[in-house]
């Protein structure tokens, strides 16, 4: 009985499919968090080259989500994966001072394209298990979070090896999606 009222009223209801690119520099942790999220495992990677994509399920939300290379080279070719995507999650490696202007740059190059318009933005502060992370505060301003007027964005701290933070960001994905609370929050 559960389960054909289940396949009943999944009949009348489709779950929604909610397309998501996910980008950032490379090596930042992309990849990692792709496979933690889809097989509760980490996985050893290489770089990426082009995309990979998985479906992700997530509170009864299919996610599908883009994983595109960061690789300096493959950059302008970035632009292309942005069509359809309800939200860019944009992942940055905490530990990695030295890029994080690079990094900032990159990430208002792509929001300034039109598909991106009305893009959620979520930042996964990545790699936070290291003992020299800058925490999401200091990620926050380096990044220039605050500068980006009416755009819907939440920074959230996360490690993909633990996998901590993770669903804690999907929260606000979905909620923020389903037409909940405001954004503009750290974690
Ligand atoms: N300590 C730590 N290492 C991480 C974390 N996430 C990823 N890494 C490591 O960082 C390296 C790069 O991870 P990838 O997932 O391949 O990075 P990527 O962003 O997909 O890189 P590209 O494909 O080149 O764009 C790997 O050695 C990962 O194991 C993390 O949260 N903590
Ligand atoms: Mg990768």
């Amino acid at each position: 009985m559960g389960l054909s009222f289940t396949k009943l009223f999944g009949s009348f209801f489709p779950k929604q499919e909610i397309q998501i690119v996910m980008m950032g520099l490379d090596a930042a942790g992309k990849t990692t968090i792709l496979y933690k999220l889809k097989l509760g495992q980490v996985v050893s990677t290489v770089v990426t080259v082009g995309f990979n994509l998985e479906m992700v399920e997530y509170k009864n939300i299919n996610f599908s989500v883009m994983d595109v290379g960061g690789q300096g080279k493959t950059r302008p070719l970035w632009r292309h994966y942005f069509q359809n995507a309800r939200c860019l999650i944009f992942v940055i490696d905490s530990n990695d001072r030295d890029r994080v202007d690079d990094a900032r740059n990159e990430l208002h190059l792509m929001l300034q394209e039109d598909e991106l318009r009305d893009a959620l933005l979520l930042v996964f502060a990545n790699k936070q298990d290291l003992p020299n992370a800058m925490n999401t505060t200091e990620i926050t301003n380096k990044l220039g979070l605050h500068s980006l007027g009416q755009r819907r964005w939440h920074i959230q701290g996360t490690s993909a090896i633990s996998g901590e933070g993770l669903h804690e960001g999907f929260d606000w994905l979905c909620t923020t999606l389903l037409g909940g609370e405001q954004a503009h929050e750290q974690k």
